[in-house]
């Protein structure tokens, strides 16, 4: 369906920043496509970054990331801007005419290598790996763009479709991760870390794949973030997609909810578009676990610096060290909440090992046998990639360390056995005695390495670095040179047989020998296992000699708790290391994101999914600043049978089309809802289980938005909802009333105009039609050749929601999504451009009821804009943009 993308205001941000289009594009999405801050765009002689570290290189070559004869090219390519690579949106035959139409358009003429005042211009070319072409690589410099006509257009023609959703800009090796997860539409996904969402948007797509329109997939994608203004971003990014299978979920991930799936898995699912198969164990059949779990976790980042320039000056191996059990804790509640069979994806934008081999051999060694990890050499067999390390050392302020005996004791809370190739364990008796400072860390700044290179001699690892027994070249590591990307680390891991964790209770202040293996450990009793809270770092535990003897406890079963104060205080030294540099991390996570990633506006429209219509706009601030969630947002089913009965009989909705259990509001005040969304029954299914569990889940949004309530009195209207732009895809197909078809023709005339009075088409087929509509919403078609394209609408691949006045018509749609639409059609076609000329001019009083229809829309516009939830978005928006403007943004490297 054409027209998807879509529009919303634009915040303040973008205001103060502006986009360089003026007002016209005022209400458009954000503008991805201009370059960062960071970005130089080639200009000669303007390099705000010095790119060079000897922490870094001193760290890698010791690491021996690459091999010698490497290196050169290794840290040149590291030092060059990274080049333009952005994804086509969308599966199935939108996305392919859109690839078709620009390549024929354009990249057919850039194909070689062209030059241009002595400067060579690089060949556009697909990313050779990524399915279908649907992913291009190009690398202009601004001042390129300037000197050759063509490169201007694309960027133009990119910037458009970038702004209304048909493309995403997205780092080459950001998009890998979910090509290895083999998502089959009917998959349960969860995606731990999900925001900003860029991973998020091409699991959806999986689970859409193949779909005709109109049509469900049985699938659902649980997107999670811990940050709750990165959550927004998220639903931002993913309603693009316009799907009903995606919730948001804001949950620290590591004690992500284990929820109960009382339907129970079917043996055999059958959908229109296969049949599948599922072997499920006993123990599985009350739980909701999913078949592919994405941990695209928070890391040090250094995968980026083509990116990021600035994180050459802030490198330093304490960041990494500070994420590494955080790291392990996600991916382990990932093992626990996977289905046996399913595929846990792991990956960083990190290069350093203590995020990553160490990681998986971790997993591998706490999952006691439960998972495998996947030798996917004969996957995307041309992506360029290198074996996993089966060795490293530990670096650890000036120090390197060659094995966990080394640690001295005043650093055990820094560094751990698990960071080293044999993760084997330690005795707090056995640890080195302190050279220099005898009391616990205290501050996180101090295991960062400020500026290696000016603190003095660094010392000589003792030994040589430990060997990994398990299969660690399994995994994956993209270097730049390989294939002039970023840096990035993979691992796919298989899950064998159902995952049994011992839980243990740590006693107080015995935290900071956690790591030991020999922990007191304590077997839940099946009565006691709800009650007992799962502790940060101790959810899993791989016990040696106690695996014979110790019961054991199925992870599902056992809701992970906040941490409460008490918790917080045990261990405080311990947590404080590992939460500092955390914090650490992420502020340098941050600056790199900063300016890149960042929507610059999170539509004020978003909010509406995060709190209830009718509850006190300050609900949500107030409740995300104190820790707290419950009683700010309730999902609920519409079961109001009017209202249901109104829509399906204004709009002629098919029984094709299932309503009950599948329109969600957010307001138990029904008379003032505003916005209805439409869910898949997976997601469905999962919310109803959520109650019943005692709505764990923190749901953030689920669904997409289809119908929006009218507010305006003048509405001369039988039904109080219009349709949302990104519920008319899903919905057309399953509509019979309210549609009106138009020639080539009269489309554009419509789209180049936005409102116009009917007697402009006087005497064509579409001004009979619209004669015959009622008054309010309805959906303008264009009419397509072809035997079904008058009785079937969802042969129908373009049309537009619009609003019938009493004597005008407009869309309701954003400038932006119009004029893209237009240009969209104008592509090599034979009509000539309709110009207002052509229109029968408006007569006064005609212009006078067009104004009225257009203050109605702005109208509608703008009940997102007065309602609580668009207040408070706007406070999160404003500091958003503050923090944008003070780098201060957590962030990724997508
Ligand atoms: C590398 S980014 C994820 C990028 C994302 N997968 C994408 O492709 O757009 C890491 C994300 O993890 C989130 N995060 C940090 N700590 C977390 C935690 N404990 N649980 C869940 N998410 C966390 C951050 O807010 C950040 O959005």
């Amino acid at each position: 369906m054409r027209g998807r993308g879509r529009g919303g205001k634009r915040n303040r941000g973008q205001q103060r920043h502006g986009d360089g289009h003026g007002d016209s594009n005022k209400d458009a999405r954000p503008n991805d496509w201009k370059r960062s801050r960071h970005d130089s765009g080639g200009e000669p002689g303007w390099n705000p970054f010095v790119r060079e570290s000897p922490a870094f290189e001193a760290f890698y070559k010791k690491q021996k990331i690459v091999p010698e004869e490497e290196w050169d090219a290794f840290i040149t390519t590291f030092r060059k801007p990274l080049a333009t690579t952005f994804r086509i949106n969308g599966s199935g035959q939108f996305a392919l005419e859109i690839r078709d139409q620009m390549q024929r358009d354009f990249f057919d003429q850039l194909k070689n290598e062209t030059e241009v005042d002595g400067e060579v211009i690089e060949p556009v070319r697909a990313l050779p790996w990524y399915p279908d072409n649907l992913a291009w690589h190009l690398n202009y410099s601004r001042m390129q763009i300037r000197k050759m006509p063509i490169l201007e257009r694309i960027h133009e023609f990119l910037k458009l479709e970038n702004e209304v959703g048909s493309i995403t800009r997205q780092e080459a090796v950001s998009m890998i991760p979910p090509l290895f997860m083999d998502v089959q539409p009917h998959h349960k996904v969860l995606d731990m870390c999900a925001a900003p969402g860029s991973k998020t948007f091409q699991l959806l797509e999986m689970i859409h794949r193949g779909l005709k329109p109109g049509e469900l997939s049985d699938g659902m994608v649980v997107a999670n973030d811990s940050d709750a203004k990165r959550c927004h971003l998220l639903i931002h990014q993913t309603k693009r997609m316009c799907s009903p299978n995606i919730v948001v979920t804001n949950h620290d991930a590591q004690l992500f909810p284990g929820l109960k799936d009382k339907s129970g898995h079917p043996k055999t699912t059958s959908t229109e578009n296969c049949v599948v198969d599922t072997e499920i164990s006993e123990e599985e059949t009350n739980g909701l676990y999913f078949d592919r779990i994405l941990c695209d976790v928070p890391c040090s980042g250094d995968g980026t610096l083509r990116k990021a320039p600035d994180i050459w000056r802030k490198w330093n191996c304490g960041v990494a060290n500070g994420l590494h059990r955080l790291q392990i804790q996600i991916a382990m509640r990932g093992v626990a909440l996977l289905r046996t069979g399913g595929r846990l994806v792991y990956s960083t934008c990190s290069l350093n090992p203590v995020e990553n081999e160490a990681v998986v051999g971790e997993i591998l060694r706490e999952s006691r046998g439960s998972v495998e990890l996947l030798d996917v050499s004969s996957e995307l067999p041309e992506l360029k990639r290198r074996p996993g390390l089966t060795s490293w050392l530990i670096r650890d302020r000036k120090k390197w360390l060659c094995s966990a005996s080394k640690i001295e004791r005043h650093r055990a809370g820094a560094v751990v056995p698990s960071m080293f190739p044999s993760g084997s364990g330690w005795d707090l008796s056995d640890l080195e005695p302190p050279t220099e400072v005898s009391s616990l860390p205290t501050d996180a700044g101090d295991d960062v390495e400020k500026n290696e290179a000016e603190e003095g001699e660094e010392e000589e690892e003792e030994g040589p670095p430990e060997v990994v027994t398990l299969p660690l070249e399994r995994c994956m590591r993209l270097l730049p040179h390989d294939q002039d990307s970023g840096g990035f680390f993979i691992a796919v891991f298989r899950k064998i047989a159902p995952f049994k964790a011992i839980s243990k209770v740590l006693e107080p202040h015995k935290s900071l020998i956690s790591h030991k293996r020999s922990d007191k450990e304590t077997v839940i009793a099946d009565g006691e296992k709800d009650l007992l809270p799962i502790k940060n770092d101790s959810t899993l535990l791989n016990t040696d000699a106690a695996d014979n003897v110790l019961p054991e406890v199925d992870l599902l079963d056992i809701q992970p708790e906040e941490k409460t104060e008490a918790d917080n205080e045990v261990g405080a030294e311990h947590v404080s290391d590992i939460e500092e540099n955390k914090g650490l991390a992420l502020e340098e996570a941050s600056t790199r994101e900063a300016g890149e990633e960042l929507r610059e506006n999170i539509v004020a429209e978003e909010v509406e999914a995060t709190i209830s219509d009718t509850k006190d706009p300050n609900a949500l601030g107030r409740a995300q600043r104190q820790g707290r969630w419950k009683g700010v947002d309730p999902v609920l089913f519409l079961e109001d049978e009017n209202i249901i009965r109104s829509l399906v009989d204004f709009y002629g909705i098919k029984e094709t089309f299932p309503v009950h259990q599948h329109f969600v509001v957010r307001s138990e005040d029904l008379t003032r809802c505003k916005r209805i969304y439409y869910v898949s029954a997976s997601v469905g299914n999962t919310i109803q289980q959520n109650y019943r569990a005692g709505e764990q889940m923190k749901i953030v949004s689920a669904g997409m938005k289809i119908f929006e309530r009218l507010q305006s009195k003048e509405a001369d209207t039988t039904c109080d909802f219009r349709i949302s732009s990104e519920g008319l895809p899903l919905l057309l197909p399953h509509m019979t009333k309210q549609i009106v078809r138009a020639s080539m023709k009269d489309f554009r005339l419509l789209l180049a105009n936005k409102v116009i009075s009917f007697s402009t088409f006087k005497g064509s087929d579409f001004a009979v039609a619209l004669k015959e509509l009622n008054h309010g919403c309805c959906v303008v078609a264009l009419t397509t050749e072809g035997p079904d394209a008058s009785t079937n609408p969802g042969a129908m691949s373009t049309a537009v929601a619009c609003w019938k006045g009493r004597s005008n018509i407009s869309v309701l749609i954003t400038k932006a999504e119009a004029n893209q639409m237009y240009q969209r059609l104008s592509f090599g076609d034979k009509v000539a451009e309709p110009t207002l000329a052509e229109a029968k001019p408006i007569t006064p009083d005609e212009v006078a009821v067009g104004m009225e229809v257009e203050s109605k829309r702005t109208q509608i516009d703008d009940l997102q804009s007065t309602d609580a939830g668009s207040k408070i978005d706007q406070v999160v928006t404003h500091n958003i943009d503050e923090e944008l403007q003070n780098g201060t943004v957590p962030g990724n490297a997508d």
